[in-house]
């Protein structure tokens, strides 16, 4: 009884509905207006008096630089002519009701002759990352061209590349301008669409859209500096101002006033796209005389349907209650279908709505519908998040996507009408002087807050529910700072330089990083070996350049394949647990759980901490013949990430035999599980400080833990295996600052190793 009290389980009665009181967790919510259960829950609902509507449909009507138009004369003289025959007609009506359509012809016209650069500036909603590409593909300087370069024939241009600051905006966008296309990915071996994201491509024979993502993007930079194979780059949701697409924008100016002797005198077009771009910052970059005439401008009005923005009268000043209370608002007045999309700041607080909604969903009288909650971030496996973009399997069901600003700028959630915006978003901060991240919530920009609320009225009329005033709204600063700008530059400086570019602060950037930042990467970079001593890059600088891992992760694969060490099928493993998404243990909330699971965990806990933690999992996972998914579920381990892990392993594994790195093809699974020796693994653990020698911590007499670099005091993260457990030193593959200044992924190691790798004898 007393645990009902606390925790409904049971589907509440009528009348037991009744009340106006709820406890959600710890919470005490009154939902007096809409808890009564009603004779038709779907109707529309009474005016929300805590909320004043500020916006409505923008008109859908051109402003283009230059000549300017009326719209009814830029309908009818750009009015497209129908020469998309094999795309699919179902989506071609929906298509045409863009208001980008009808700047086809304005598009165009823009890049031909000798106009290369092009910026589109239109809003949410308007069209541009599906059409543009399909506008352009048929123009005839967008084929294939044979052409000399020295004495050689090669082939130039032919397809079009258009970038994405994330890996689920470039997946989500090529499955549906593939469908529109009429080559649904997937269906066939061969299709006009592709992409590219890490560790996972799909890229169809004759593809000639292909959605990457900037870092894609970067890595077929260093390997082709001329991106021969394309006729044109879109560079997509410019105003994320990721540190990667500032790199690409670096690049694609080098190759815009070049000679194009690389590409046989074949130029390239770019095209610049966003809905909130500051529009002379990016003219003035890409035009060396600043004359922003040559950049030619494009701005394109409305959204297809309109959005009501709705602010809160007052401050809020618990989030997660306010979000309850709107979501279950939703739920109770809306209609069906209607699903809802709403931001937060991050995992944790995902995983804390989630189980508050679907605790109380569970209480809901049966002629409600049903709600289905979908996380939605980073850290989840590329499987995973794609869940949050199918429509729910069962019918009479609302679905509510809770999501981090991954899914703010360019992604459709298919069936979204309701957006949710709490305001915050975890913005990582790096504080070079103590080379540490940190990761704090703070208010979103107005940029972003515009993003949020293009998440609604992409399938029909939206509403977007901001959970703070408008006056907050007024005082929030245009744009975020640009990455940059706050962040680790490391991979940044790693990329100029293995493109042969030695004096980093010669190459053209809309913003440059603070020295002591670009210093400090240096210093690491030459601990790493990718620079010599006179900071020009070396043969393994280039190596790490081209990994898809980050370059002290890199540097571990590279130590590991030299003999002294012997350990690279190992390391493999390991990086491949780190870098597959959400934590491979589940963490478990109560006591009692913890000790029946511990029980399970036991044989994959290793005494020397994180990293043969994960080797030993792993192992034991590939080892499994059986059933892999009752294994993770006794264990409490996350099957998606294990099974992405599996993945990754397997392009490791290509790679590095590409590389040479590795003499033969490992043996295939399941292989006997044989743990590792105690001497094995102080060997790997040794390899390991080749990449991460610089974090590292020493027990300090008062028990604390005590950087070697920049002697900061540092707890250990209660995920990490050596959570209260004393060692005399750790390495440690994660810094970050959260509450307190934590460490993650952590192991013991000797001191005399650490002395030993940062004296270059390891
Ligand atoms: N995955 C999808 N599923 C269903 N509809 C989609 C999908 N992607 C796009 N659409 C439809 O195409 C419209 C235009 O989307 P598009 O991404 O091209 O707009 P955009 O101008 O690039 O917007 P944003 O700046 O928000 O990225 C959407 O409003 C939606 O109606």
């Amino acid at each position: 009884m007393a645990q009902d009290e606390h925790r409904p389980k049971r589907r509440k009665t009528k009348a037991e509905n009744d009340t106006s009181i709820v406890k959600i967790g710890n919470k005490t919510i009154s939902l007096s207006a809409y808890l009564q259960p009603q004779k038709k829950p779907l109707e529309q609902p009474p005016a929300d008096q805590q909320y004043t509507t500020v916006e409505t449909q923008p008109e859908s009507k051109i402003e283009s630089e230059p000549p300017k138009k009326s719209e009814s004369d830029t309908r009818k003289k750009n009015a497209p002519k129908q020469h998309i025959s094999s795309g699919d007609p179902s989506l071609l009506k929906s298509r045409k009701a863009l208001p980008i359509w009808t700047h086809q012809n304005e598009i165009k016209a823009s890049l031909r002759d000798d106009n290369d650069v092009l910026l589109i500036v239109g809003e949410t909603g308007s069209g541009k990352s599906t059409q543009v590409p399909q506008f352009l593909i048929d123009e005839p300087w967008c084929r294939k061209k044979k052409v000399r370069v020295q004495s050689d024939t090669v082939n130039v241009g032919g397809m079009i590349a258009i970038t994405q600051p994330r890996r689920v905006a470039a997946t989500t966008l090529a499955s549906r301008v593939s469908r529109e296309i009429g080559t649904p990915l997937g269906t066939s071996r061969e299709g006009l669409v592709g992409y590219s994201v890490r560790f996972e491509h799909n890229i169809p024979k004759g593809t000639k859209i292909k959605f990457l993502t900037e870092g894609m993007l970067l890595q077929e930079l260093l390997r082709d500096p001329n991106l021969r194979q394309y006729s044109a780059v879109i560079v997509d949701e410019i105003h994320e101002r990721s540190v990667d697409v500032d790199l690409i924008a670096g690049f694609l100016k080098q190759i815009l006033l070049g000679d194009k002797a690389g590409r046989g005198g074949i130029p390239l077009k770019v095209v610049i796209m966003s809905a909130t771009a500051d529009v002379e910052k990016i003219q003035g970059f890409f035009n060396p005389e600043n004359l922003t005439s040559s950049v030619q401008l494009l701005r394109i009005k409305g959204r297809q349907y309109p959005v009501d923005i709705k602010h809160t009268t007052k401050p809020v000043s618990d989030i997660q209650e306010a979000l309850l209370k709107r979501i279950f608002d939703i739920h109770m007045h809306e209609p069906l279908p209607g699903d809802i999309l709403a931001f937060l700041t991050g995992q944790e607080e995902i995983e804390a709505a989630q189980r508050l909604i679907e605790e109380y969903s569970a209480t809901l009288a049966s002629d409600v519908p049903k709600l289905l909650v979908c996380p939605l971030y980073g850290q989840l496996s590329i499987q995973a998040q794609q869940d949050a973009f199918q429509p729910a399997k069962k019918g009479f069901t609302r679905k509510v996507v809770l999501a981090t600003n991954i899914a703010e700028t360019s992604v459709t959630v298919p069936g979204v009408r309701y957006v949710i915006d709490c305001g915050k978003a975890k913005v990582k901060q790096f504080r070079s002087q103590l080379g540490m991240e940190s990761l704090l919530a703070k208010a979103i920009s107005k940029s972003s807050a515009i993003q949020r609320t293009g998440r609604a009225g992409r399938e029909g009329p939206g509403k977007c529910y901001r959970l703070y005033t408008s006056e907050t709204y007024d005082s929030l600063r245009d744009a975020d700072l640009p990455e940059i700008l706050r962040n680790d530059v490391l991979g940044a400086v790693l990329t100029i330089k293995a493109r042969g570019i030695n004096n980093v602060l010669s190459f053209p950037l809309m913003d440059f990083p603070d020295l002591e930042s670009v210093e400090k990467a240096l210093i690491q970079l030459h601990f790493l070996g990718a620079l010599a001593d006179d900071g020009s890059i070396t043969e393994t600088g280039k190596k790490l350049a081209l990994f898809p891992v980050s370059a002290p992760y890199g540097r571990v694969l590279l130590a590991a394949s030299e003999p002294q060490y012997d350990c690279l099928l190992e390391v493999i493993d390991i990086i491949a647990c780190i870098t597959a998404g959400e934590n491979i243990f589940y963490q478990l909330q109560s006591e009692e759980a913890r000790e029946e699971v511990e029980e399970y965990r036991k044989e994959l806990y290793r005494r020397e901490g994180d990293i043969l933690t994960y080797l030993t999992t792993m192992q034991r996972y590939a080892a499994e013949n059986a059933d892999r998914t009752g294994w993770c579920r006794k264990r409490k381990v996350n099957t998606r990430t294990m099974k992405q892990a599996l993945n990754i392993r397997k392009q490791l594994r290509g790679i590095c035999l590409k590389e040479k790195m590795l003499a033969e093809p490992p043996p295939p699974d399941p292989q006997p599980f044989v743990p590792m020796s105690p001497e094995g693994a102080a060997q790997l653990l040794r390899c390991f400080l080749r990449g991460f020698g610089t974090r590292c911590a020493l027990l300090a007499p008062d028990s604390s833990y005590v950087t070697v670099q920049g002697k900061h005091v540092v707890a250990v993260h209660p995920s990490s295996a050596l959570h209260g457990r004393k060692r005399e030193s750790i390495m440690f593959l994660e810094h970050v600052f959260t509450q307190r200044s934590y460490v993650k992924k952590v192991s013991a190691v000797q001191a005399d190793w650490i002395v030993e790798v940062m004296e270059g004898r390891g």
